[in-house]
């Protein structure tokens, strides 16, 4: 069956610590003149009105900062992502700050009910924590607790205000949206302990740097694909600071020991195969940070254009 793709810029950085994130999608707009000229004209993308004017005030919520606004857009990329998947397409999405992709899952989950999700994480961080748990407060290291419904109050270490917890409390929903037995990690490499607890307590599998040098990449997305075999339907995450910060650091939490290029674009290209995908993700590209010209999102738009014409190939076969 063909799908049409649709790339979806969400353009808000709400969730992030630094600012500029959400000039990411623009950032690789600009870096596609060099490569591809008429890429976006080709293959125009959709944009989310935002909230980023929430940026103008304090924010009084400590432990989920802005989490009122990242609510709000949580119910704009649920219903963005739902309607492209009822629509038949294959959304991409290119996001600011990864709190996005936690309301990407819940549009998935809006649009197949009743299939069992999977969820590849190829991200340096763990983004498992919740208001009650988080270091920083930035609600960019919390999605992936919303999908699990996890509130981790085994590690609480935060009093989250009343107002943070009917947020947090809407944008998990009544249900889990992924099992996390259904979650799989490629290149993490900075987390704090109640991130660590849930990934034992689960056994959350995290394929580090090191190990997919010394597997393979292939062997790696094989692994990864068939640990999560009972999935019917999978989401590809992939942040570029997944990346080694020596080729750019254009994002706003660069941790050393990542992945180059070549094998960052290999993985996500490996991965897609599986035609059980149904959404891809790319997030945290912020050419403010990045100290070499617009180097992260030239990067960035060398892996996401040939994913893009991947999947656009598989869809037509
Ligand atoms: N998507 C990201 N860049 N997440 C970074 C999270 C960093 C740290 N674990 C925190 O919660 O503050």
């Amino acid at each position: 069956m063909s799908k049409q793709l649709q790339i979806i810029g969400v353009t808000s950085e709400l969730g992030a610590g630094t600012r500029g994130s959400s000039l990411g999608l623009d950032a690789m707009q600009i870096a596609s003149l060099q490569y591809d000229r008429s890429f976006f004209l080709r293959h125009p993308e959709i944009r989310l009105e935002t909230v980023n004017h929430h940026l103008y005030q304090e924010t009084d919520l400590n432990y989920a900062k802005r989490l009122d606004g990242i609510a709000e857009m949580y119910n704009r990329i649920e219903n963005v992502v739902n309607q492209s998947l009822r629509d038949d397409q294959f959304p991409l999405i290119v996001a600011g700050d990864h709190s996005s992709a936690g309301g990407t899952i819940a549009g998935i989950k809006k649009a197949f009910p009743n299939k069992r999700l999977g969820v590849i994480w190829v991200d340096a961080h763990a983004d498992l924590h919740s208001p009650y748990t988080s270091p920083s407060g930035n609600v960019h290291g919390m999605p992936l607790a919303t999908a699990i419904h996890e509130d981790n109050l085994e590690c609480q270490n935060n009093q989250p205000e009343q107002e943070t917890i009917w947020h947090w409390n809407e944008m998990k929903g009544p249900n889990q949206r992924v099992l996390p037995q259904d979650l799989v990690y490629i290149g993490v490499r900075s987390t704090e302990t109640p991130e660590d607890v849930i990934m034992e307590k689960y056994e959350i599998p995290n394929y580090t740097v090191e190990e997919v040098r010394e597997q393979g990449i292939a062997a790696i997305c094989k692994e990864s694909l068939d640990y999560l075999g009972d999935c019917e339907i999978l989401y590809l995450s992939f942040d570029v600071d997944s990346m080694d910060p020596s080729i750019s650091e254009g994002t706003g939490t660069p941790v050393p020991g990542g992945f180059n290029e070549e094998e960052a674009r290999e993985i996500v290209l490996t991965l897609l195969k599986d035609p059980r995908f149904i959404c891809f993700e790319m997030v945290e590209i912020n050419p403010l940070l990045d100290k070499k010209g617009n180097s992260m999102a030239e990067t960035a738009f060398r892996i996401f254009k040939p994913v893009y014409e991947q999947i656009e190939a598989q869809e037509q076969n």
